[in-house]
């Protein structure tokens, strides 16, 4: 694929399904639901297909169905889908069309840009493609969407106050980030919800221009204003999971006034549709029969149309191994036929609704005179034929393209990005761990060698400094993770990288970050207050320090993964670490014996202990009364004592630090499995 090749016409899909029901194990009661019930229909290359219907119709649950990004657990589907006339495969769809999401999952410290461009880098070919030609790709692809004025701002935060590009411009970037795959198939769910009108419209229009360049685009929509109608070539009416028309657009009108609902002059047609849809049952159940018995017209119809766009588009020599279905096959053309059919669905639709006892006859004669066959009015394809996938099974993963070397480095080139791009958070951590440094030096003032005041003062300043660099950066993980954690699931979710190549590129970006604000914290700290000149002396300090801040982050990325909200994490972490800081040794004389346990694990412990060893095994303190000398580990109480060497502590904290990292990418993994996210 060259960048050209968005400009160039593109052969969109034609996909078709017949008696497609959706069933799912309700969690709380256990019972079976199907939550949409045989439905026949078809989205069309070159075409928009809208799906509408009021809040809980299934809009959603088909457009996953179709796209094959169904999941939930003990659900069935039924019936058959077809992707150009032959049987729906998972992974090759996958390969050909894409979905976006209903809600925009941006990196909101990058620019319009540099998301396109990622997301280029990370989804197409490694091998293949130049880097100029993955440049150029992105830049046709900012065009198509009318990006390029704003391609390099930031597409920003309004919670944050971190100001960017408007709710449209984020909509449109959220399709260009698919688009870059160059899909042939566009599934998007409620692209316009949230938007003022006039941004909807121009999501709206985007999408079209996209369907006109021959791609087969379908979306949900909610309650949408004329200008958006404008957009549909298809659509479909669902309501309590079953269809309530399905068909051109051109033709709902007709076919709801056939039921007996005409749309008053001067209102706004799918306002009305959803006004009688959501009336009463009885309404729901008038248009559900008269569509089941008018579908196969509708449907030919619309075939027809589509055939027509893609003949216009050039398209009909490669897309044609469809359509087989719902072939007018008195050889309908264009839109004369299209709105023949529709014509024929009307007055059809009249008669079952009862609306119009002469309308059936009248239907039947229409049937004959615009050459829709007896026999396709009654036809309902393969129905109740196939369970095709358990739900889950559809979406079979395709191969990487891009090697985990790449993609490591491109998810760590965006991590630094992120970073350099909060100046607030960088600069408040880095000022945090400066003036806390400074408060330590003057809190502690030069340490002196007097029994009972020196000895303390060490204590409680290397205490102080675990307090320090347990709670900065776990809260700071805890917040990274609240902001990442969705951007993570869409990426995990699309098979853009897996979970081993984040943390790779996630800590290998973060550690030495990580160890350079310890380093800071230490060299103000450790001499101001004056523990002992030794280079040696203060490298362990930076060792043990730099191993148990990283513990820490650690601990406050687990408890954000496992509690999911911010709140939960917080209230958990903090917890956690005051529990660990009671039993480190400083606040108690002796452990209640309960609590031993909690004090053998923890990693405060044999840092807490490492650290004195290392300090007071250089220095002697003056007992003030007898004026003798002690020697400094002679002073140390009891409950520091880990009966282990300083080596060996050090290795016990480096133990705990691989344990940790082990936990938390075990952790991410589950969360992952286990849909957690
Ligand atoms: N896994 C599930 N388990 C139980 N019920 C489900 C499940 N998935 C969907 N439903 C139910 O099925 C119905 C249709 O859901 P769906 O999300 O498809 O509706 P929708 O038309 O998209 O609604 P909305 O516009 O509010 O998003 C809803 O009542 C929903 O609660």
């Amino acid at each position: 694929m060259s960048a050209g090749g968005l400009a160039r016409r593109k052969q969109g899909a034609l996909i078709e399904w017949h008696d497609v029901s959706y069933t799912v194990t309700d969690q709380v009661t256990k019972q079976q639901k199907t939550i949409i019930s045989n439905m026949y229909g078809m989205a069309q290359p070159g075409r928009l297909l809208a799906i509408m219907g009021p809040s809980g119709a299934g809009k959603s649950t088909l457009l996953d169905v179709l796209a094959c990004n169904t999941s939930s657990r003990g659900a069935s589907l039924a019936g058959r889908i077809t992707v150009d006339g032959a049987p729906r495969s998972g992974r090759q769809f996958a390969g050909i069309s894409c979905y976006v999401q209903q809600k925009d999952v941006l990196l909101s410290s990058a620019t319009v840009r540099e998301v396109v461009h990622t997301a280029a880098l990370l989804k197409l070919p490694y091998r293949g493609m130049s880097a100029a030609e993955k440049r150029e790709l992105v830049e046709a692809t900012l065009k198509e969407l009318d990006l390029t004025t704003c391609a390099d701002t930031l597409i920003g935060d309004e919670t944050i106050g971190l100001k960017g590009i408007s709710g449209g411009q984020k909509r449109r970037v959220s399709v260009g980030i698919e688009l870059v795959k160059d899909p042939r198939v566009l599934f998007l769910d409620e692209p316009s919800s949230g938007l003022d009108s006039e941004m909807a419209a121009g999501v709206m229009n985007s999408l079209v221009r996209l369907a006109q360049k021959g791609r087969t685009v379908v979306c949900t929509i909610h309650q949408p204003n004329s200008d958006i109608t404008d957009c549909f070539h298809d659509f479909l009416l669902l309501a309590g999971g079953r269809t309530m028309y399905g068909g051109l657009w051109s033709g709902a009108v007709d076919f709801f006034a056939g039921a007996g609902y005409s749309c008053p002059a001067y209102k706004n047609p799918t306002d009305y549709f959803m006004s009688v849809i959501t009336r009463d049952e009885a309404a729901a159940d008038t248009l559900a029969t008269a569509y089941a018995k008018l579908r196969p017209a509708l449907l030919a119809a619309a075939a027809d149309e589509g055939r027509a766009t893609a003949a216009q588009l050039g398209l009909a020599a490669t897309a044609g191994g469809g359509w087989s279905t719902y072939s007018s096959a008195g050889g309908l053309d264009g839109g004369g036929s299209a709105l023949a059919a529709t014509k024929v669905a009307a007055t059809a639709a009249a008669a079952a609704a009862g609306a119009n006892a002469a309308g059936a006859a009248a239907a039947g004669a229409a049937t004959a005179e615009f050459g829709v066959p007896a026999g396709a009015m009654a036809l309902d394809v393969d129905a109740g034929a196939v369970v095709e996938v358990a739900a889950g099974g559809g979406s079979e993963p395709a191969a990487p393209l891009v090697p985990t070397w790449f993609q490591v480095s491109v998810l760590m080139a965006r991590v630094w990005r992120t970073w350099i791009r909060s100046p607030v958070m960088l600069a408040s951590e880095l000022v945090q761990y400066v003036f806390v440094a400074l408060f330590i030096g003057l809190m502690y003032y030069k340490f002196n060698d007097v029994l009972g005041e020196g000895d303390f003062n060490r204590q409680a300043c290397i205490w102080f400094s675990f307090a320090v660099l347990c709670f900065t950066p776990s809260y700071t993980a805890v917040t990274n993770w609240t902001s990442e954690r969705l951007l993570l699931k869409r990426e995990l979710d699309q098979r853009l990288y897996g979970i081993n190549t984040y943390y790779l590129a996630r800590y290998a970006v973060l550690l030495p970050f990580e160890m350079a604000q310890c380093a800071l914290f230490l060299c103000v700290m450790y001499f101001f207050v004056g523990f002992y000149p030794s280079a040696s002396n203060f490298f362990i300090f930076f060792a043990v320090l730099s191993m148990f801040q990283i513990i820490s982050e650690g601990l406050g990325a687990c408890c954000a993964v496992v509690t999911r909200t911010p709140t939960s994490a917080i209230i958990l972490l903090t917890f956690v670490l005051l529990v660990l800081l009671s039993f480190s040794g400083f606040l108690t004389v002796k452990t209640p014996v309960y609590f031993v346990w909690v004090q053998k694990l923890s990693y405060f412990t044999y840092a807490f202990s490492a650290l004195l060893d290392t300090e007071f095994a250089k220095i002697s303190f003056v007992d003030p009364a007898t004026g003798d000398t002690v020697p400094g580990l002679e002073v140390l109480p009891d409950s520091v004592a880990t009966g282990l060497s300083p080596a060996q502590n050090i290795g016990v904290v480096a133990a705990q630090l691989g344990g940790m990292e082990l936990i938390k990418l075990t952790a991410l993994h589950l969360a992952h499995r286990l849909n957690w996210l």
